[in-house]
């Protein structure tokens, strides 16, 4: 059955996507195929310290400007146990001293905790480090509040990058904000900006907190202190409009509550990223998302007809008026993907579509990823408009040899024969998802299955696409699961053109894996595969465009002592690579910390001087998202 994209899900744990099931959670075909390729017994693994163990920088708030937070989300003041926060009446900081979260040590390239309190030891402790109050409970605190406490300070200390999670999980994040401040109603934003701006507090917007870049790390750049703006409380369905087919939400929905409150009215969305279940929509404009579905429904940057944004120096209204403008350019696609860094979304309005109930799924084995990719192009280019599915999802060799040997079962071992005979012993599969609301979607696939088999496809029946369907959203978990096994685990992204998208697949792939190999190179092939035997770094497509596709990793290999210099390793090499082939840095997941550095390779300086004076005119004095985007924090 395919997941339920209205299903609601227990808040991610501060250090991970999902609470931690008794059985662990991994199934016997993963572990089975981590022991084929680690060639041993996996460790038993390390679970994530408990909350009251982790060591957040003591808060740096003024009182005044507790206060003046207060007062604009109309909370009493103090509304929660603020432990170790400035007394009433202690005066203003005057420079960046005071915090432990000194801007040198959250660098992107040094990413260490250098503060007070950044060490993992009991022992170690600084005096005064924050610690949860006696009897403050853990439960978030209420809309229209301004917290301080231990633990919701350390639930938006990071989002869910694996070096996140791997610094959440043992005690140590990289700083945290100095206050969690969660508006009651969007009317509260521009009294809160005014009160950052007013006592220099820098602030993060922070929505589902899925970030895999760094965007919702806890900076506070120029600015005396930081707060996380958590905007999760702010989930009106405003209106909808059936005509016209859009609706406009409050930016802190989250996926699920999003798409029950279109199914209850008959229509979808249709976006639906791997995080769906965690993240906002207004997460998802602030950082030009794609969901899984896009090469059907188009990314959010498609979906979006209206939003607004609340900016230091006033709000912004940007679209709504008709279909299309040739009034100047599209300001909205500024704001698209601004990662929070010109002000914060309050309201999106989107293109809603009448929701599926119908779907054909098709699966199609090809000889390689280059030869997949070839019958994926010309489905795009010569295909009739629908026949491109919704879903469209193309497997490298070793991303297909690793979801087959999962399987254990009769009905693989029949389908490696079948593929066999038909020359194909290293195969990339493609899944196909057609979505719709009437018979047409089997018509819509049946013309899909003659371009792809015209160009090599041996069609392999609908079950892989199907299976994909039922678990889209198990993968995230099973990350935490297999952090807790010492097993490495990290995804990156990028596109290219068709042209260049077999050479850049590769020339990827080939980077990652030198680099994680780079600590075991005698490491001996995989027999199946010939990959590295020591590393699993498997590809997909799964954005598919007229002019070229994107290219996801997922790299696996046992975590070393330093897990946090095996990434950075990695990602070096694969970044080194992506610039060398001319990819985009980031096709879906954003600029953050993460990828600051390469923004110029991508837009040139001209470009990141526009940005910059963008930046000047709505947030002069750099409240907005330090270090974010630019990097530069308040230049
Ligand atoms: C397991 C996993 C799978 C993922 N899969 C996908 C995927 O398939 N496709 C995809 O596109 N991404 C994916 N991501 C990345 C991430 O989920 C997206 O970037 C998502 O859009 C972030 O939404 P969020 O609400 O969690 O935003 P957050 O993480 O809270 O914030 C992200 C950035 O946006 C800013 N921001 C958030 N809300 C606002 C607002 N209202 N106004 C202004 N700025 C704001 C933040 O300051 C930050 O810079 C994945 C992440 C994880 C952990």
């Amino acid at each position: 059955m395919a997941a339920d994209v209205t299903e609601t899900v227990p808040e991610a744990p501060w250090w991970g996507w999902a609470p931690q099931r008794p059985d662990g959670g991994v199934p016997e075909g993963i572990r089975r195929v981590l022991r084929e390729r680690f060639g041993a017994e996996l460790p038993a693994g390390t679970p994530p310290v408990a909350a009251a163990d982790a060591v957040l920088p003591e808060p740096v708030l003024s009182a005044a400007a507790r206060a003046a937070l207060a007062a604009a989300v109309g909370a009493p003041e103090p509304s929660v146990p603020e432990p170790g926060a400035p007394e009433p009446g202690a005066p203003e900081p005057s420079g960046l001293e005071p915090s432990g979260l000194e801007p040198s040590g959250l660098e992107p390239s040094g990413l260490e905790p250098s503060g007070p309190g950044s060490s993992v030891p009991e022992s170690s402790k600084p005096a005064g480090a924050s610690a949860p109050p006696a009897g403050a409970g853990n439960a978030p605190a209420p809309r229209g509040s301004v917290s301080q406490r231990h633990e919701d300070r350390l639930r938006h200390a990071a989002g869910k990058h694996t070096p996140d999670l791997i610094r959440q999980r043992a005690g140590r994040p990289i700083g945290a904000p100095d206050a969690v401040v969660r508006p009651a109603s969007t009317a509260a934003i521009p009294a809160v900006l005014a009160a950052c701006v007013q006592h220099r507090v820098a602030v993060v917007p922070f929505g589902g907190g899925t970030s895999v870049v760094g965007g919702v790390a806890p900076l506070r750049g120029a600015q005396h202190a930081v707060i996380a703006l958590d905007l999760t409380g702010l989930t009106a369905l405003r209106s909808l409009d059936e005509t016209d087919r859009t609706a406009t939400f409050e930016a802190g929905i989250r996926g699920p509550a999003l798409e029950a409150a279109l199914a209850a009215r008959g229509f979808t969305l249709g976006h639906l990223p791997q995080s769906h279940q965690q993240a906002t929509l207004g997460g998802y404009a602030a950082t030009r998302s794609a969901g899984q579905a896009s090469t059907g429904y188009g990314a959010i940057a498609d979906l979006i007809t209206g939003i607004r944004i609340e900016t230091p120096s006033g709000p912004l209204e940007l679209g709504g008026r008709g279909p299309a403008s040739a009034a100047g350019p599209d300001l909205r696609q500024l704001v698209i993907g601004s990662e929070g860094t010109l002000g914060v979304i309050t309201e999106v309005t989107v293109a809603i579509r009448p929701r599926p109930t119908q779907k054909a799924y098709g699966s199609w084995a090809f000889p390689s990823f280059a030869a997949g990719a070839e019958a994926v192009r010309a489905l795009a280019q010569h295909g009739s408009p629908g026949d491109l599915p919704e879903v469209c999802r193309l497997s490298d060799e070793e991303e297909t040899a690793l979801t087959l040997a999962q399987s254990a079962g009769t009905g693989t071992a029949l389908l490696r024969r079948w593929l066999g005979v038909r020359g194909i012993h290293t195969p990339a599969l493609l899944l196909g998802v057609w979505e719709g609301t009437d018979a047409r979607v089997r018509g819509r696939r049946g013309r899909a299955a003659k371009i792809l088999r015209r160009h090599g496809g041996v069609p392999t029946t609908g079950i892989p696409a199907a299976a994909w369907d039922t678990g889209r959203f198990g993968a995230p978990r099973l990350r935490d699961e297999l952090l807790t096994l010492g097993v490495f685990v990290d995804t990156l992204e990028t596109a290219a053109p068709w042209s260049r998208l077999d050479a850049t697949h590769r020339a990827i792939a080939e980077a990652i894996r030198g680099a994680l190999l780079a600590e075991d190179p005698g490491a001996a092939p995989h027999p199946a595969t010939s990959a590295p035997r020591a590393t699993a770094v498997q590809g997909h497509v799964s954005h598919v465009y007229r002019d070229g596709a994107s290219l996801y990793f997922t790299f696996i290999a046992p975590a070393e002592a330093d897990p946090i210099a095996q990434y950075e390793r990695v990602k070096r090499a694969a970044n080194a690579a992506i610039l060398a082939q001319g990819a985009t840095i980031t096709h879906h997941h954003a600029v953050g910390t993460e990828h600051a550095a390469m923004l110029g390779d991508e837009i040139g300086p001209l470009g990141v001087r526009v940005l910059r004076a963008v930046r000047a005119e709505v947030d002069p004095t750099g409240i907005m998202n330090p270090g974010k985007l630019l990097g530069d924090g308040n230049a």
